[in-house]
């Protein structure tokens, strides 16, 4: 089984340079696509100084639109996705999130921060299902609806979808990893409504379903 990996990335030139890295060096992965979700910053061209496919979006979608470009080109059996915001990314955690499904048969596999920042750490202990570090079977997104309109609901939809057809999950933690937070990123006003905005993403997918 071949794996691809998708990094959707919205303005994150500060980061997204050191996730394709890690991901470079990793022998499992097969492919690497970055998937610009119409970025005003340098989000593309750092991406493609670091020798990566690059899809470039020419408006915002969201997450689950920028996820689903990247699902129409990519070649991997298993789909291994990453924000593009991760800090401490390690080779590590790309062989745990992607080995059960390589070697166990699981279905999809939730990274969970452990170890890393309290806050962060903090948010997945009480919300795992929200991760958006998932390893998952090509086979099984593509039985999805939807998730091309799904914005920040990507998670829950595809949770939900596991949880309704008995899919196999399991929780993988990475330790000293953790992101970048929306008030952190945009500073606290417009990060705490950038969090509110999610949040209603979120809930318009659970209730979608
Ligand atoms: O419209 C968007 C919003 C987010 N993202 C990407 O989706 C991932 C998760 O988003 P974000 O970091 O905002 O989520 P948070 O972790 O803060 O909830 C990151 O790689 C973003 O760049 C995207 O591609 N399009
Ligand atoms: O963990 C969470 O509560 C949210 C918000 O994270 P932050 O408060 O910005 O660290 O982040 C996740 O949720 C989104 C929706 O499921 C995902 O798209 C993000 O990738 C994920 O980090």
């Amino acid at each position: 089984m071949t794996v691809s990996a998708l990094i959707p990335a919205f303005n994150e030139e500060k980061t997204v340079g050191n996730v394709v890295d890690v991901l470079k060096h990793c022998e499992r992965i097969d492919e690497i696509i970055v998937i610009n979700d119409g970025s005003s910053d340098n989000t593309s061209k750092i991406a493609k100084s670091h020798g990566v496919h690059v899809i470039d979006l020419e408006q915002n979608i969201g997450k689950g639109g920028a996820i689903c470009r990247g699902l129409q080109v990519v070649n991997g059996d298993i789909i291994l996705i990453l924000d593009a915001d991760l800090i401490g990314l390690k080779k590590n955690h790309v062989n745990d999130m992607i080995n059960p499904i390589l070697f166990e048969n699981v279905d999809m596999t939730i990274g969970i921060f452990t170890k890393g920042r309290t806050a962060t750490d903090l948010a997945q202990k009480f919300a795992p299902f929200l991760s958006g570090q998932r390893a998952v079977k090509k086979a099984v997104l593509d039985s999805i609806d939807n998730l091309e309109i799904s914005r920040y609901g990507f998670e829950i939809a595809l949770t939900k979808y596991a949880d309704k057809q008995g899919l196999d999950v399991k929780e993988v933690y990475l330790e000293n990893l953790t992101h970048i937070m929306k008030e952190e990123k945009m500073g606290l006003y417009k990060g705490m409504k950038a969090r509110v905005k999610m949040y209603f993403e979120i809930i318009k997918s659970f209730n979608n379903l």
